[in-house]
């Protein structure tokens, strides 16, 4: 395309279209791409377009949706833990969608991470993790960062145990979201109970499934 004015504004404008096109299907490209040529006044179309001020306010398609951001962040946090089979991620949010704590499966402060046991089967019980490691749900809501978590949700990567199911009552939390593959632990007594608190309590707890199997991050996303 040649780089006078006018094709250069109607190339943007093409590209800008991008978005709108995706979710009008019944537009047709080629016949928009024609009528933008045969326009020979650019302005509207550059309105339609979002362009003001002969600056693009180009959109961005790859938003997060809020549940997805929570989720991901979720999973996020969960790159934190120490445990080579399950890493657990937490986060809590106020009403305001904000952030107000996120914890992941660790050892207790003080407890070091490299000398407690990470195993699972052990001979004597006191050699296995379970006796020491802290939820991800748990730590969560002692890292909060706000006065309390009343009316809060909590997003985490796997169903909460009846330990942290009671902790999250205790603290005010109204839901809970949890990932669709993490449900592997159904028919243990543990989620049975946590599922007997919640409805007693009215917690609400559904299972969230991403529309995104993997949410990639550029760390050099918007540096020049
Ligand atoms: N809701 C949950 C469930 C489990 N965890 C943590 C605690 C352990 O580190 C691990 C469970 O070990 P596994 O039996 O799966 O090897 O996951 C948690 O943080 N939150």
């Amino acid at each position: 395309m040649s780089n006078n004015g006018f094709e250069f504004e109607v190339d943007k404008c093409i590209n800008l279209d991008k978005l709108t096109l995706s979710t009008h299907p019944a537009l047709d490209m080629e016949r928009l791409k024609e009528s933008v040529k045969e326009t020979t006044n650019v302005s509207e179309m550059d309105k339609m377009n979002g362009v003001q001020n002969g600056s693009p306010h180009k959109r961005v398609d790859d938003v997060l949706e809020w549940h997805e951001y929570f989720m991901a962040s979720a999973f996020l946090v969960a790159k934190r833990s120490k445990d080579p089979v399950t890493r657990v991620g937490a986060v809590i949010v106020n009403e305001d969608n904000k952030i107000v704590g996120t914890g992941y499966n660790g050892m207790p402060i003080g407890c070091s991470d490299d000398e407690f046991p990470w195993d699972k089967n052990t001979h004597d019980e006191l050699d296995s993790k379970y006796l020491y490691v802290c939820h991800a749900e748990m730590n969560a809501i002692l890292n909060k960062n706000s006065a309390d978590t009343k009316r809060c949700k909590l997003y985490t990567s796997l169903f909460p145990c009846n330990e942290c199911a009671k902790v999250i009552i205790q603290s005010g939390i109204k839901e809970v979201i949890y990932m669709l593959m993490c449900d592997k632990h159904k028919q243990k007594p543990a989620t049975i109970a946590s599922k007997r608190m919640f409805d007693a309590a009215k917690v609400h707890y559904w299972q969230y499934i991403p529309q995104h199997k993997t949410i990639v991050i550029d760390m050099y996303e918007g540096i020049p």
